[in-house]
């Protein structure tokens, strides 16, 4: 690989501090870096090199996934250079100019780590830099600060740079058991030929996380839930779950179940959407003390297909829950009413596994009982270690020019438009946003929408 140059706008902020230096550490420790390479992150603070390696060293050492070694990471410092600069005063993308052309590189991967307000200005910066030869740009989620906008922008900049070199970024593409759905669905006889409406009852996503909006108030409390998980990761793992060939192209697999989205009627929005906010979000730092914004989002979605016709897939997703857990449960079809369904988790984080539940007798009895049988992969140390971070396997895609873990402008459109239409009927229905305590798992009212199908959602 030639030498490679990562720019990050935004390099002072907890994105780049907790998953982009960390995920670049982790490529440098397992020499999937080239022999010549530079990061310099960007941010207005007056720094210099050793005031920044100061701010990152706790980041890197808590986030990096090998214990870090006090040699190797002043190694990996040499190659970091901080530059300051304000990003929307155009006259200063000279000075990174000048910058770039004494390090001069044929690889530059520019990643906008930053509010999508600015994504505009940075472009119209980069574009006119003389010394940044065909750069790949990385664009953050949301990839615009409204569709509109998204859109606009998406335009402009497959235009400037082409849109081979626009890579949209969605981590949890790059998450192990992400990736590993398909695998368990295809490699099995016991899973292939059930995936569908005849053997599945319902399927489940769930994305609980403990933690709060902390300090990024700013921007959450325009996005919400709907648009900070559902609308991309979320969805995503809906239409990956959901594609009817898994060895097909998933790009357009994931978009055809996109399309066969179930329109919902506006009067019926009740059954398909239920929005939350925790006790004392309204506190939070940057945040309005009378905002409406959810932290929560609970959907049950139909995909009108010939596979799935009359399946419901759950989704639900809030910050300050009781735990941090992400997980897809297929909940099989009773093939017996004296008996339990089957039940398959496919866990993503934090534990990596898949747990099965299946029927066999008592033992010593003539009744049925359930074995559980659960497959922690992360517990196995070797498998830890070989498995990349998210953002470490986005990254290293990006640097290499492999555009097929990122999202195409498609599929960004339609989540979209469909989410947004889900969000502006439950505001014209004037249906409340629940409040619930921090440390529960969902509002009370979510049982609202699934008690059809099952009790609890634990
Ligand atoms: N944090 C996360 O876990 C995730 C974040 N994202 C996305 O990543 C993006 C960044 O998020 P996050 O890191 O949390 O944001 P932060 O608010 O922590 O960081 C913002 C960064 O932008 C810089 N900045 C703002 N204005 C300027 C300016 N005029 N000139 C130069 N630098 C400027 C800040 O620099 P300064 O130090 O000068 O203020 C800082 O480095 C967002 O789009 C977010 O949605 C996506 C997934 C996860
Ligand atoms: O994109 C985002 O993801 C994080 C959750 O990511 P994870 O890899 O820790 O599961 C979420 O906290 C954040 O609000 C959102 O912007």
């Amino acid at each position: 690989m030639n030498k490679l140059t990562l720019t990050i706008f935004g390099g002072t902020g907890d994105l780049t501090y907790r998953k982009l230096l960390p995920a670049m550490y982790n490529l440098y420790i397992k020499n999937q870096l080239p022999k010549e390479f530079l990061i310099t992150p960007i941010g207005r603070r007056d720094y210099t090199d050793t005031d920044y390696q100061g701010v990152i060293e706790p980041w890197i050492s808590e986030f990096a996934q090998v214990k870090v070694k006090d040699e190797q990471l002043q190694a990996f410092f040499e190659h970091i250079h901080y530059f300051r600069m304000d990003f929307t005063t155009q006259s200063q993308y000279q000075l990174l100019d000048q910058y770039y052309e004494a390090h001069p590189s044929e690889n530059h991967v520019v990643y906008y780590a930053v509010a999508p307000d600015f994504f505009e200005g940075i472009t119209d910066g980069v574009s006119t830099m003389e010394n940044m030869h065909e750069p790949k740009i990385v664009l953050e989620k949301p990839f615009g600060a409204s569709f509109e906008l998204a859109k606009f922008l998406s335009k402009k900049l497959e235009t400037l740079f082409g849109s081979n070199h626009i890579y949209r970024i969605d981590h949890y593409l790059g998450k192990e058991m992400v990736r590993n759905i398909l695998t368990i669905r295809d490699a099995n006889l016991l899973f292939k030929n059930v995936w569908n409406k005849d053997s599945i009852d319902h399927v489940q996503i769930s994305a609980l996380e403990e933690v709060g909006v902390e300090t990024r108030g700013n921007y959450y409390d325009h996005a919400g839930a709907l648009k900070d998980m559902v609308q991309n990761h979320l969805l995503q793992i809906m239409s990956i779950v959901a594609v009817d060939d898994p060895t097909g192209n998933m790009n357009e697999q994931q978009l055809a179940v996109l399309k066969q989205l179930r329109s919902v009627d506006k009067l019926k929005i009740q059954d398909t959407l239920l929005l939350g906010q925790y006790d004392g979000y309204r506190q939070e730092l940057h945040v309005d003390p009378a905002s409406t914004i959810e932290t929560f989002a609970g959907l049950k979605l139909f995909i009108d297909n010939e596979r799935w016709q009359g399946v419901p897939f759950y989704i639900r997703t809030g910050k300050k829950m009781a735990r941090r857990e992400i997980e897809v449960k297929i909940t099989f079809k009773r093939q017996r009413e004296d008996v339990d369904p089957n039940v398959l988790v496919i866990k993503i984080q934090p534990t990596e596994g898949v747990y099965l539940e299946f029927n066999i007798k008592t033992p010593g009895e003539d009744s049925i009982t359930k074995a559980q049988m659960d497959f922690c992969q992360n517990c196995n140390l070797i498998f830890k270690l070989n498995t990349p971070e998210a953002y470490e396997r986005m990254l290293h895609a990006c640097m290499i020019g492999d555009n097929s873990w990122f999202t195409k402008w498609e599929m960004i459109e339609y989540s979209w438009e469909y989410i947004d239409a889900l969000k502006q009927m439950y505001s014209d229905a004037n249906l409340p946003v629940y409040t619930y305590p921090q440390g529960s798992v969902e509002p009370k009212e979510l049982s609202q929408l699934y008690h059809k199908d099952f009790e609890q959602w634990n």
